[in-house]
């Protein structure tokens, strides 16, 4: 019995087709769709119990799913696209993630043609497992400070790579704990007794004959982190370093030579590029944002749906919460966010792959603005998210605290990505010099890309809004310019507080909350005129434009809202313009709510993939929440083990005393 089916009749678009708007292709829909299934319906990949078993239990299965996946990646010929699929519903962080993720990626964006070569085929075929071993106990934002280090030997040919401190045990990376094989190490390169930077250097870390670890090295797991199950699926590793030789060839050397002879010989490409990796990632957290906020959404939606609460009359039904105002406006927002952020990693993933192709032509003047927008998005969609998930369980009230609903482990999986890939604080100090140094060359230097608008600050500056009614605000014209008015005037001011101290990074310290609070307001102007190009694209299907014009407006107005101070302050829009803008976002909620669980059922989840019974499809919530009590170990027996020992004493010596 469908106890949704109510409400999947209430929405007034095309399912279907807005299933392909949201895979972004018909291709991309269908690839989705047969890896979704193929994971729901294996056995193997159950992960319901996950959350109970040990740690050493819970790895062991996490190795047996990753084996079953690459064995179905060979039988079935899976293609590179399918098995990231494959891998997303799976949905058990693992070491291979590291491995494809980071390790592969280091090696084809870092090392020469000959390296590419060579190690390449290897990982590819998981002959060989790699890590990232960037991160130290000491350093893991400032990464001109981490301590490990490369020492060239001239007569050996060899880097002897050492831990010289404690604070420079690699600590953190995934993979490395237990199961790789090699990793790239990031150490600072010592030539002739002179510092030359950090380098990524290819490490063997542990025997391909019995997986023990080589003569001077030190490796191992560095414990639980938080939540049961969650990210303890993944070997989080500390390794060191007792001065171990590897050839001069592993030396990831796209960027930098060493020759024989001790040579630093510079090649034409930036040492920014050493970072390559980390644009490549965060670009792809940016997309992983969108689908863990949406499932988050999916459960809440659903469940929202579903419960009722108060407001019976003449003993019919109650309300369901999804109809109190106050819900709409915390969830309607974090449904529109996430097919804003999944149509922002759509741009992103396209300037990713211009910026890749360029770099691969050794033409680098994409760079900045691409590590820009990773560091800025990422940032954004990752804090954005998390808040989100949590969000979601608060309004799923009690049941959303249950492991069963699916968002306890949800969030424990993925408020780490707030930290690891770039600290989200310091990743948008990043956005912020980028703007501010686009700002100081105004005079001289014609920006463009996502900075193009600070071309029109003059103009931005003066003009205000000229919105008069509610429905003026349903006009991406008046929207767009209201968030580049507002990220520009808060931009020059902060660049003229700057201008005001005699030592710009003085100042920049000084200022920095200002700064991160520019960089938030260029990141949020990125997402809207995204989405609304994203409006412009033929997007077929009954309602489905008109229903994502709805979302959009929703995520625009929203921030509006939200962040009403700042474009109060910077004096682009009078109180009574953004009250009005206010009362437009009231009117769209009720465009949203019948639509609502439409717009969900358009991310097209399996049941398995959302791990959650009150996000289940068919909306029959409260059975299978009595049956899965039930099913929990403490419910095996009636009398609990331990009562005999370390109860009963006590309840007996109540009746004894009671006598008394
Ligand atoms: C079974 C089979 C299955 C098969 C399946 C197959 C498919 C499987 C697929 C699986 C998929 C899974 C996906 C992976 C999962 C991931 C999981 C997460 C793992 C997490 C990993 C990590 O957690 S790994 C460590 C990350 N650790 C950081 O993230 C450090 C942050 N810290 C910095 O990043 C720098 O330290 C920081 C602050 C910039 C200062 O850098 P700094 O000290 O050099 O100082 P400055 O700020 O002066 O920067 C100097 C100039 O460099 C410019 N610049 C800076 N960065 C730049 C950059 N990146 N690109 C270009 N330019 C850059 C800057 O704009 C300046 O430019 P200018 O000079 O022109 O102004
Ligand atoms: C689950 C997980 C997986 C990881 N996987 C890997 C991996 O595979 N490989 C790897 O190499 N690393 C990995 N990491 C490490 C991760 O990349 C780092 O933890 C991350 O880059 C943050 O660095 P940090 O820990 O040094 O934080 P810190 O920099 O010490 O941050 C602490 C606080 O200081 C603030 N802060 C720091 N610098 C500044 C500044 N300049 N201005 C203002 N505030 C500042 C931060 O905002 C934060 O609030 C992982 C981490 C986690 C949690």
């Amino acid at each position: 019995m469908d106890y949704l089916s109510d409400e999947r009749k209430k929405s007034d678009f095309d399912v279907e087709a807005m299933k392909v708007a949201w895979a972004g292709s018909i291709q991309e829909f269908q690839l989705s769709d047969r890896m979704a299934k193929l994971v729901a319906n294996d056995p193997v990949f159950e992960k319901f119990t996950r959350p109970m078993l040990g740690r050493k239990e819970l790895l062991k299965n996490t190795l047996r799913k990753s084996a079953h996946a690459w064995k179905l990646i060979i039988d079935l010929r899976l293609s590179e696209e399918e098995a990231k699929w494959l891998r997303l519903y799976v949905d058990e962080p693992a070491y291979t993630d590291l491995h494809w993720g980071m390790f592969i990626p280091a090696i084809e964006g870092q090392g020469t043609e000959e390296q590419k070569k060579k190690w390449l085929p290897l990982a590819k075929k998981m002959q060989i497992i790699g890590c990232y071993a960037q991160t130290e106990l000491g350093h893991g934002s400032n990464v001109q400070g981490l301590e490990t280090t490369a020492t060239f030997d001239t007569r050996t040919d060899e880097f002897i790579m050492h831990s010289p401190t404690l604070t420079s045990s690699k600590w953190w990376p995934g993979g490395l704990g237990k199961l790789s094989t090699h990793a790239v190490v990031y150490a600072r390169l010592i030539v002739g007794g002179q510092f030359h930077g950090v380098h990524g250097f290819i490490v063997q870390l542990r025997s391909l004959e019995d997986h023990s670890p080589l003569p001077g090295i030190t490796v191992g797991d560095i414990g639980l982190k938080f939540g049961n199950g969650a990210y303890n699926t993944m070997d989080n590793g500390v390794l060191r370093f007792d001065h171990v030789r590897i050839p001069r060839n592993q030396m990831l050397m796209r960027v930098s030579q060493v020759t024989k002879e001790g040579k630093i010989m510079q090649s034409d490409v930036p040492r920014q590029l050493i970072y390559g990796t980390m644009v490549y990632v965060r670009q792809t957290i940016v997309a992983d944002a969108s689908k863990a906020l949406s499932r988050a959404v999916c459960i809440a939606t659903r469940y929202s749906a579903v419960r009722r609460q108060f407001g019976s009359r003449d003993g019919g039904p109650e309300t369901q919460v999804i109809d109190y105002k106050t819900q709409q406006s915390r969830l309607f927002p974090l449904l529109a966010s996430a097919y804003a952020f999944r149509f922002v990693s759509e741009w992103l993933k396209s300037l990713y792959l211009d910026v890749k192709q360029r770099l691969e032509a050794n033409e680098f003047s994409t760079l900045p603005e691409a590590h820009a927008c990773t560091a800025g998005l990422k940032s954004l969609t990752t804090t954005a998210t998390a808040d989100g998930i949590e969000e979601c369980r608060k309004l799923c009230g009690g049941h959303g605290y249950l492991v069963s609903s699916g968002l306890p482990e949800l969030f424990a999986v993925y408020i780490p990505a707030c930290t690891y890939e770039g600290d989200n604080v310091v990743l948008m100090l990043q956005v912020a010099r980028f703007l501010v140094k686009t700002v100081s060359e105004l005079g001289h230097k014609k920006p463009v890309g996502t900075t193009a608008y600070m071309g029109r600050v003059a103009s931005l500056m003066q003009k205000n809004s000229a919105v008069q009614t509610a429905e003026g605000w349903l006009n991406p014209g008046a929207v767009v310019e209201a968030f580049e008015s507002r990220a520009a005037r808060m931009a020059v001011r902060c660049a003229q507080e700057l201008a005001k101290f005699g030592n710009p990074e003085e100042g920049f310290a000084e200022l920095a909350v200002d700064l991160v609070e520019v960089a938030v307001s260029h990141c949020q102007l990125i997402v809207v005129t995204k989405f609304f190009e994203k409006l412009q694209q033929d997007i077929p299907g009954k309602g489905v434009k008109e229903s994502l014009e709805v979302l959009c407006y929703v995520y625009a107005l929203f921030l509006l809202h939200k962040h009403q101070g700042d474009f109060l302050a910077t004096g682009y829009l009078t109180p009574k313009q953004a009250s009005l803008a206010n009362a437009q976002l009231r009117t769209l909620y009720s465009k949203v709510r019948p639509n609502a669980i439409a717009l969900v059922d358009s991310f097209s989840y399996t049941d398995h993939y959302l791990g959650s019974i009150l996000g289940r499809y068919d909306g029959n919530v409260y059975p299978k929440l009595y049956e899965a009590a039930w099913e929990d170990p403490l419910n095996d027996s009636d009398v609990i083990d331990g009562f005999h020992q370390y109860v009963q004493p006590i309840l007996k010596q109540r009746l004894h005393s009671a006598k008394l």
